[in-house]
């Protein structure tokens, strides 16, 4: 669901918005269990092994910026819902504008958390549901980052959205926290733990369902067996990316009433 589209503006609501972050959880999940088919493949992430003529980086560098330059040419950062990894020197959009609404608060636009996101993928997440190892599909693999990381992204900076619809139900509460610059207020107004537990229990659920084996005999030994590991989900959610979007709702905050 695109929500910043010109017939959602006005059907934002609390519960739209969490329907959003719930189908997205499905796009995550699948995407983790994409990048699990291969091994680490650490050649994809070393600066000295590609060697890419007029291209100083890693194959993954590359791939996302080279997949970026040919997105936003096709219009995919025209869509305030997108967010690239790589911002600097991309062309404008070739294709006809499509007219979003205008959802967000226009300074929304300066909220990136992409930089965040891409350390803790590389540098925490990916060991942790990759299994070590090199097969050589280094460039599948990094095309399964991408997938993986541009999923997270998108989520984490739904925040914006998130923040806006919270907003919107009560500026009398967020008002004084916004004008008192108070960061910790702001994050306890729009924490509900309630949910955040939620979410971390339905995204290991998901995590069994999405990732199990699915075999025509009623032989029981892969059962239990998942192509990504259920808790690492749910501690993906509590640890990384929860924290990220609630960052990215409070940034969206303090800037509100600009
Ligand atoms: C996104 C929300 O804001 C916060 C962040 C959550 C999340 O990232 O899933 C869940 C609950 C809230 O603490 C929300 O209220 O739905």
């Amino acid at each position: 669901m695109a929500l910043c589209d010109s017939h959602s503006a006005n059907a934002l609501t609390l519960e739209s918005v969490r329907d959003s972050l719930v189908r997205q959880e499905d796009t995550i999940v699948y995407a983790l269990i994409e990048r699990a088919r291969f091994p680490i493949n650490s050649p994809a992430y070393d600066h000295s092994y590609a060697k890419i003529p007029g291209f100083s980086g890693s194959l993954l560098q590359f791939l996302v910026r080279e997949t970026e330059a040919l997105q936003a040419k096709a219009g995919r950062f025209t869509n305030p819902e997108e967010h690239p990894f790589f911002p600097d020197d991309l062309l404008p959009s070739l294709v006809p504008p499509y007219n979003y609404t205008q959802v967000l608060h226009p300074p929304a636009v300066f909220i990136n958390m992409n930089k965040s996101i891409w350390e803790m993928y590389f540098e925490k997440l990916l060991a942790l549901f990759a299994a070590p190892g090199d097969d050589g599909n280094y460039a599948s693999t990094a095309a399964s980052d991408l997938v993986c990381l541009q999923a997270l992204s998108r989520r984490i900076h739904y925040g914006k959205l998130v923040a806006e619809v919270k907003f919107r139900e009560s500026p009398q509460d967020y008002e004084p926290a916004i004008r008192a610059q108070d960061r910790d207020a702001l994050m306890k107004l729009l924490t509900f733990e309630s949910v955040e537990e939620k979410v971390k229990k339905r995204v290991a659920k998901k995590a069994m369902v999405f990732g199990e084996d699915v075999t025509l005999d009623n032989k029981e030994e892969k059962r239990g067996k998942y192509k990504v590991d259920p808790s690492i989900v749910s501690r993906l959610y509590g640890e990384w990316v929860m924290p990220l979007t609630k960052l990215v709702e409070v940034e969206y905050l303090l800037h509100r009433l600009d």
